[in-house]
């Protein structure tokens, strides 16, 4: 639980160093941001003019410590547009503070990015949904956060938003609706869905029991990840756009006898990074297309 003391580790002075830091070491400005999820971080492959520099050397970042979560950033251009590319996320079951996992976030808001899209593994509850399937996020929930896991808990700095932020519109819908356009004209219609991500904090995949009443909850697909990120992006006024590999099926029903594993994620994931890193390419090359910004919250903005 956070406590006033210990609320936040990764002050808005902590943030501008880190920013400092990264803008002293690369010509790249990158206007879009792209988070890869578990074993997608072959979506960087496409980039052009490529920069990578490692976790472990930028002051004040996290390291990844899971499989198939590379730790880099790689900036570059995408068709021309400036991009960064974080291969590798952080999670809450690793020990980070949320402050932790969406400290990137802001790093890229203060850096100038204005889009960030969030890629992610997860476990199908839907029931009609099949392995392979690309979920465009329209909306999520946020268990951890109701149990006041939430990266927005503690004092709040005006300069990266507001209190009491509205997350009803966390999924930008104009980029929703390009994603969607963009995968009919590429062919990809019949295994694109959209729906509810929920995330759990993990480590362990689901009981029976809780991926029932997930399901019944309303989620369409159940991950660790995501939601913080997705959180505090909103929070600085950043536009999302949220895409969810389903890996496997979870299981509703008792008789299932296949058991998830994060291999088979992984296997998955690298499976089906090509056909999301055409969408992605498509899309980042028609992003400007969408032009609005959904700058309500944040007063601060690329003025490091
Ligand atoms: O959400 P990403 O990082 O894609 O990873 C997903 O895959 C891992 C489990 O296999 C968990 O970390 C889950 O959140
Ligand atoms: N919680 C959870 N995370 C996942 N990530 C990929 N698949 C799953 C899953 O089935 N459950």
């Amino acid at each position: 639980m956070h406590t006033k003391e210990n609320s936040c580790c990764c002050s808005f002075e902590d943030c501008k160093l880190t920013t400092e830091w990264l803008l002293s070491r690369t010509r790249h400005r990158p206007k879009i941001a792209v988070v890869c999820g578990s074993g997608l971080g072959l979506l960087a492959d496409s980039v052009s003019n490529k920069q990578i520099i490692h976790y472990e050397d930028i002051p004040n970042f996290p390291v990844s410590t899971v499989p198939g979560h590379e730790g880099c950033l790689v900036f570059g251009q995408i068709k021309g547009e400036s991009c960064v590319f974080m291969q590798g996320r952080f999670h809450l079951y690793e020990g980070y503070s949320l402050c932790k996992v969406t400290f990137p976030v802001r790093i890229f808001k203060l850096m100038g990015v204005e889009t960030i899209i969030v890629t992610n593994a997860s476990g199908g509850l839907c029931q009609d949904f099949k392995v392979g399937d690309i979920m465009v996020i329209k909306d999520h929930i946020n268990l951890p956060g109701f149990a006041g896991q939430h990266p927005l808990c503690g004092p709040n700095d005006e300069r990266f938003g507001i209190r009491f932020p509205c997350m009803s519109d966390a999924y930008s819908k104009d980029l929703r609706k390009l994603v969607l356009d963009i995968t009919a004209e590429l062919g990809y219609s019949n295994f694109v869905r959209e729906g509810v991500y929920c995330m759990v904090s993990g480590p362990n995949f689901e009981t029976i029991a809780e991926a029932r009443m997930l399901h019944i909850l309303g989620s369409d697909s159940v991950g660790m990840s995501t939601v913080p990120e997705v959180t505090v992006a909103k929070h600085c006024g950043l536009r999302v756009l949220g895409l969810s590999l389903i890996t496997n099926k979870v299981s509703l029903d008792y008789s299932r006898e296949e058991k998830v594993n994060h291999e088979e994620v992984l296997h998955i994931s690298k499976m089906r990074a090509e056909m999301l890193q055409n969408m992605l390419m498509t899309f980042i090359a028609r992003s400007h297309q969408v032009e609005t910004i959904n700058n309500n919250n944040c007063i601060f903005s690329n003025t490091v």
